[in-house]
């Protein structure tokens, strides 16, 4: 599932590329002002951090919530005290697309992440262009040469990768990189099952100084405290948010 997910991917961004030539979009991309300071944005603190995610519906879990304006509800989430929002630019599975993030970018003034499966460089210049700071770089699609490519394309860009891992030997990967942002994905993008525990194993894998992200899995704050006693430092919430009320939920996220 997780190859066709990014070839599915792969495929929608060469079509595109054939309307918006490499070039153009580079340019585009390079034109962009400095990113933000993701790393800040993310630093461990006294209470766990949030990005928070736009996320219509997903393989797994099917139609999740309307959205029909992206930019309303990103706006909600900064100002719920979200640090990042995700965007998932997906088209075919998780009914997102590029113009969302664009649509997000104008609204909010915290950094933005481009959730898709990139396995190229297009898709991190129109990550860019589009206003991205962040890219998610998924280490179980891609082979380690791919990953260290786009992991050293994406700073190249300014922008952070955060690299998504699912298992110890893929954190390795991940800090076999350099990566300074990893994230530990409860869900198998094979399988699509879920392992709330996977964090806390491989946790101590993650070197010190290294931010913790936990992704996906968070239903309600029990879940949160659950992440942040096995050392997390940041969640990624999707479902739960576009769900519920997203200011009340992340407020009662923040306080853990
Ligand atoms: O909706 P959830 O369970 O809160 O999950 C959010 C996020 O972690 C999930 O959307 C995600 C994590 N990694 C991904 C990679 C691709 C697509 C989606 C994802």
């Amino acid at each position: 599932m997780l190859q066709q997910l990014l070839a599915g991917s792969l495929e929608d961004a060469a079509t595109r590329r054939q309307q918006r030539p490499f070039a153009e979009v580079e340019a585009e991309a390079l034109a962009r002002p400095v990113a933000l300071d993701v790393l800040e944005a993310l630093a461990p603190a006294e209470h766990i951090k949030v990005i928070a995610e736009v996320k219509r519906a997903s393989p797994s879990r099917g139609d999740l919530a309307e959205i029909a304006e992206p930019r309303t509800l990103a706006a909600q989430y900064e100002a719920g005290g979200a640090s990042v929002v995700s965007v998932l630019t997906e088209e075919r599975k998780f009914k997102g697309s590029l113009a969302d993030l664009e649509d997000v970018r104008k609204a909010v003034s915290i950094p933005v992440l481009r959730k898709d499966f990139i396995g190229d460089e297009y898709q991190l210049l129109e990550a860019r262009a589009a206003g991205a700071d962040l890219a998610l770089l998924i280490v179980a699609a891609l082979p380690q040469a791919t990953l260290e490519r786009l992991y050293a394309f994406t700073r190249e860009l300014g922008m952070t990768p955060l690299v998504e891992t699912h298992s110890a030997s893929e954190v390795a990967r991940a800090v076999d990189l350099g990566s300074q942002l990893i994230g530990v994905n409860a869900r198998d993008l094979s399988t699509f099952e879920l392992d709330r525990d996977l964090f806390g194993r491989v946790a101590d894998q993650i070197p010190a100084g290294v931010i913790r992200v936990a992704e996906s899995a968070v239903l309600d704050v029990a879940d949160v405290q659950h992440y942040r006693e096995a050392g997390a430092d940041v969640v990624l919430v999707g479902e739960a948010l576009v769900t519920n009320d997203p200011i009340a939920t992340l407020s009662s996220y923040l306080s853990v």
